[in-house]
Order: structure tokens, then sequence, then C-alpha cells
């Protein structure tokens, strides 16, 4: 997948371009990450990227001419079909479904604001999509952008191995994970359940899915209202439930 960024700050994105899955798929080649810097499309002495809001009021504007530059720089270097992407607390909420979509694209332009933000009709003419990660405000978009790189690489085929995959995370079976125990097998006076230890892989697979199915019900009861459960599922949540009871 190909990766555009349009920021006054490509080296934050060393965070993901360098460390970690995201740093390993970069160095595999499954991700191509270029980056677009308004800076670089400004022509007066001082690199001008920001401007007054009309009407008044605190704060600035990005620069229309230099980020609409960056922009047309970002898709020249990706191609015309790349999906371009404003990261905006006014945009669509990120989640596990639209991480999925997204690395389903062959390109992105991922554009991330400052200062109060873009020119309102800069964002008609070149944004695709607004993107949000969550309900409150960041200073800059370059953060949100590295959460969508993050959460879509991780979803790129062979991009996490067999041991680590994607499939059994939060979220991707509309639920969320089981807890998980490693070395020792006492720790602070609390032991292992006795099932991860007994090799019985059916057992273990049943197990698992009914403290995700227990662990969904009491933190995120919102995600099983809107999934519909199989005989198996219906039948472990209700045995959590009576245990917990
Ligand atoms: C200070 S914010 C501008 C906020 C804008 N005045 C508003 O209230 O909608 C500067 C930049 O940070 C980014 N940003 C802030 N919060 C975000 C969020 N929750 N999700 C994605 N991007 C965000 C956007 O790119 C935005 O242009």
């Amino acid at each position: 997948m190909q990766i555009a960024l349009v920021s006054l700050f490509p080296e934050m994105f060393e965070a993901v371009s360098e460390f970690g899955v995201t740093g390993r798929a970069v160095k595999q080649g499954l991700v191509q990450i270029s980056h677009s810097n308004p800076r670089d499309y400004t022509t007066d002495k001082h690199r001008t990227v920001d401007d007054r809001p009309f009407g008044g009021g605190p704060g600035m504007l990005m620069k229309i001419n230099p980020l609409q530059q960056a922009i047309a720089a970002a898709k020249a270097a990706t191609g015309e079909e790349a999906k371009v992407i404003y990261l905006s607390p006014q945009g669509q909420r990120l989640d596990h479904n639209k991480a999925v979509a997204l690395s389903r694209e062959r390109a992105l332009i991922l554009v991330a604001g400052r200062y109060e933000g873009v020119d309102e009709r800069l964002i008609e003419a070149e944004v695709d999509e607004e993107l949000s990660i969550g309900d409150y405000v960041l200073s800059g978009g370059e953060l949100a952008a590295m959460v969508v790189i993050d959460s879509v690489t991780r979803q790129l085929p062979g991009v996490l191995g067999h041991e680590d995959s994607a499939q059994e995370d939060s979220y991707a079976d509309g639920l969320l994970d089981c807890p998980h125990y490693t070395r020792p097998e006492e720790y602070l006076g609390k032991r292992v359940p006795d099932v991860l230890l007994s090799g019985n892989h059916e057992l273990i697979r049943r197990w698992r899915l009914k403290q995700a199915l227990g662990r969904t019900q009491e933190r995120r009861p919102d995600l099983l209202q809107s999934r519909s459960m199989t005989a198996e599922e219906n039948e472990l949540l209700a045995e959590y439930l009576r245990e917990r009871s």
C-alpha cells in the first residue's frame, strides 16, 4: 500500500516508519510512505504556511496554495485514484471496520491539519473524506494520521505473522479479546487458569471464547447488541454469567 503524508512536520512520522510492526512493514516494502510538505511550496522568504481567517477571530488557518500544491504532489506520487483523507475532529470516527476498509485501498493520502484547520473550499475540492480518531481536539493531524497508518497497516496481508494475527484482536470478530497470561504460572499469589496449562486445544478455544464473550458483555455490551451469536456463543455467555453471579 502507498501512503502519502501531507504535513508540516514529516519528522513526526518516524514514530511509525522506524519502529515496531509498522516500521517492519515499511522495511519489507509492504507499505511505502512518502511525504509532501506544504512549506516546500511557499514562495515568500518566510516560507509562510498560515493565513488569517476571514471574519476575524483567534487562530490561523493553513494557507491555501502551499497546501493545495502539497496535495497535488502527493497525488502525483501515488496516482489519481488515491483516497484523500483529511484528519479532522469533525470527520467520521475511525473504528475497526473503517481500518479494514481502508486497508483494501491501493493508496491513501493523509492530510494533517494544523492551526485552526483548513479552508472549507479546499476540503470540498480536494478531500474524499474526513476522518476523526475521537471526540477530542488534537493540536495537529499528525498523531491522528499515525493512528490511521498503524491500525490500517496491521490489517494488510503479510504484516502480522500467524502468531500475532489481527484476527484474534479485539473487534476483529465483533468481540473484545480474551485475557492473556504468560510465565510465571503463579504471580502475586494468582495462578494462571488451569485450562491454559491443560494442552487441550478444544477446551482452551472454548475458554477463550467464553472469556471474550463475557468481557464484551461486561465492558462493551453495545458490541453484542449488533452482533449475531451462534448457539455455542449463547451457551458460553450464559455459562460465564452464571459463574459470575
Ligand atoms: C486544533 S485542530 C483544529 C480544530 C478545528 N478548529 C475544529 O474545532 O474542528 C488542528 C488539526 O488537528 C487535527 N485534528 C484535531 N483533532 C483531531 C481528531 N480528533 N481527529 C483527527 N484529526 C484531528 C486536524 O487535522 C485539524 O486540522
